[in-house]
């Protein structure tokens, strides 16, 4: 938790105990349904909380965002993300439900209400949003089909709508015909090794019917 305050000084008391309860809760689920890989669990903090923060050393929301997490497994960038921005709407969509049962047992007991989940292939759903975040789910070219049609038309924030996608590696081969593609190194806002290969990959979109 430490971790996070490092980085994030301006929680507030529930945004503390909400970050705080995570440990015990994601622990426990886990020995009844593998949401995070066991290697894993012993480094939540840096691992998948803060590392799903990293979107917001990029953006931060402008009360009454919405934003899409595509593929968020045990809630991963969207649970830690709904925490630090309580006045934004975020939609967790996953393909497999027993994930999202667990995303739904944390959030209910942090009170956490501004997250709503689904099952659901990605490509099935409906809405539009300002943002689409993701982490581990597919490569650029078969994600921008997947989230077609899927950005909103107004843009509520100073960066331009599109997608934030938390990847690590080389990227040239997978970014190479995007022409607005930024990255953003996280080891530019964290000191942690773990952090060395970690970016922020930012694809601006336009709203298309
Ligand atoms: C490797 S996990 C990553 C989970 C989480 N984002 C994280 O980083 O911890 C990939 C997740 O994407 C989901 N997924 C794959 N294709 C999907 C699709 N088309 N629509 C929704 N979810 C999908 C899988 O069910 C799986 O939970």
């Amino acid at each position: 938790m430490d971790l996070i305050l490092k980085y994030f000084p301006n929680l507030t008391e529930t945004q503390i105990k909400q970050f705080e309860a995570l440990e015990s809760l994601y622990n426990d689920w886990n020995t009844k349904v593998n949401v995070i890989s066991r290697k894993d669990i012993d480094e939540l903090y840096i691992r998948h909380v803060l590392h799903s923060l990293g979107i917001a050393k990029v953006v931060r929301f402008t009360d009454g965002s919405s934003i899409l997490d595509v593929g968020t497994g045990g809630g991963f960038p969207g649970v830690p993300l709904a925490i630090l921005f309580p006045n934004c709407q975020f939609h967790l969509v996953d393909s497999i439900n027993k994930k999202l049962k667990v995303i739904n047992a944390i959030c209910d007991t942090i009170e956490l209400t501004n997250v709503k989940t689904t099952h659901s292939r990605v490509e099935a759903i409906d809405g539009t949003y300002d943002f689409i975040v993701s982490r581990a789910v597919t490569a650029m070219p078969e994600f921008t089909k997947w989230i077609k049609g899927k950005i909103a038309k107004k843009q509520q924030n100073e960066l331009k709508n599109g997608i934030l996608y938390l990847k690590g590696g080389d990227l040239t081969e997978e970014l190479k015909n995007y022409t607005a593609v930024k990255a953003y190194l996280l080891s530019d806002y964290f000191e942690e090794a773990f952090f060395d290969t970690k970016k922020v990959i930012y694809l601006p979109l336009k709203y298309k019917k």
